[in-house]
């Protein structure tokens, strides 16, 4: 079942459409990423659901209740929606507890079970013992984990979270992405995530919708639109990409300047259709080779792997490889076994004019 549909929405600021014939689905219990560059619409979008923007077209819906339109309007409160920002919105002058009570109040009034309640998701959030202090007294990680606290206290369906970690430094952010998508995933709840990171959209992401300029360019999950981007816009967007001017040969193999590369998965053009083939830099293999069909030009050791930009047939190719190479100019560059992504020029042609 769907958690939210969102379906041919429009929004605008003064006239502006920023969202224009906007669709998504997300699934129950499942943890949709908006992913784009800066004012592409994301929050916008976020505002929209959470009823903080009106909508001039299409419909949203939350948990099969429409929640927009004449007559049919629910308003924010009565989404059943939770909220985290950036900057975490706590209250300085009230402490944990209070804070994480706050959304509570207006619908319980029974001190007790308020009581009882905020222990409960303080110890979901690992902050059990901590209802004593105030916001300035914690880390910024801590903070977040109040705010996530809050919007929990409520029981929400959906959660909306805005570039959430963005705040929290590297060493701790991996960690609390991780508690959180687990927390989400146990106590059942939907979430719509909002980054310009693709690292944290690939660890707390089940689908990533990639934004362009107020629409989706492609939505899936994360492996998927980095393995098989659509567009040559997805595969920049999300790593390292390089292209090899490319014919298909037959439906599993293509010829380019590397030689001819067999595919694992049909390719979707007809045999001598031109093209560009994506190559990642972990989808090369080098080995020395003196009388090898590339030069290594530049390599550079970042820990965990190894940048080598190698010329290779006129191209110049990043490859992403474990331990930088002995000091040898040449080498042999293959291709590693995989399903291509091949974009064909006509449809890139074809994309151009509409
Ligand atoms: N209140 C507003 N009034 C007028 N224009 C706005 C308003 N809020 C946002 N915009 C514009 O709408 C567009 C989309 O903004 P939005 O905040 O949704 O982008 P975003 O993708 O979330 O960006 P970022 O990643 O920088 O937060 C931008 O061009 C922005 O300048």
């Amino acid at each position: 079942m769907a958690a939210l549909t969102i379906d041919d929405i429009c929004c605008s600021y003064n006239g502006k459409a920023v969202l224009d014939g906007l669709s998504l689905r997300v699934e129950s219990n499942e943890i949709m990423c908006l992913l784009g560059a800066s004012g592409c619409g994301k929050t916008t979008l976020l505002k929209a659901v959470a009823g903080l923007l009106p909508v001039s077209g299409g419909d949203i819906c939350i948990n099969s209740r429409k929640v927009n339109g004449n007559g049919a309007a629910v308003v924010p409160e009565e989404r059943n929606i939770g909220m985290i920002f950036q900057d975490y919105a706590l209250f300085p002058h009230l402490n944990v507890a209070q804070n994480v009570a706050f959304g509570l109040q207006s619908k319980e009034s029974n001190k007790a079970v308020i009581r009882t309640r905020v222990d409960e998701v303080l110890e979901l959030v690992n902050l059990a013992g901590l209802g004593e202090r105030y916001p300035h007294q914690l880390s910024g990680g801590q903070q977040q984990r109040v705010a996530i606290a809050r919007a929990l206290i409520c029981r929400p369906q959906l959660m909306l979270l805005d570039e959430p970690f963005s705040n929290i430094d590297t060493q701790v952010r991996m960690r609390l992405i991780s508690e959180i998508r687990s927390l989400l995933k146990e106590q059942g709840i939907s979430a719509i995530f909002v980054t310009h990171s693709k690292e944290e959209a690939f660890a707390f992401a089940d689908k990533l919708a990639l934004f362009r300029q107020g629409h989706i360019e492609q939505v899936g999950r994360p492996q998927t639109l980095y393995q098989h981007p659509q567009t040559p816009f997805v595969a920049d967007f999300l790593g390292q990409s390089n292209y090899v001017p490319a014919t298909v040969h037959d439906s599993h193999s293509l010829q380019t300047p590397l030689g001819r590369i067999a595919s694992l998965a049909a390719i979707s053009a007809e045999p001598g259709s031109e093209g560009r083939l994506l190559l990642r830099p972990r989808q090369l293999l080098l080995s020395e080779a003196e009388q090898g069909n590339g030069r290594v030009l530049e390599q550079q050791f970042l820990g965990a792997h190894t940048r080598c930009l190698v010329e290779c047939q006129g191209l110049t190719l990043e490859v992403s490889i474990n331990e930088p190479l002995p000091a040898v100019a040449n080498v042999q560059v293959t291709v590693a076994p995989h399903a291509l992504t091949f974009f064909p020029d006509e449809a890139e042609r074809r994309r151009e004019v509409a």
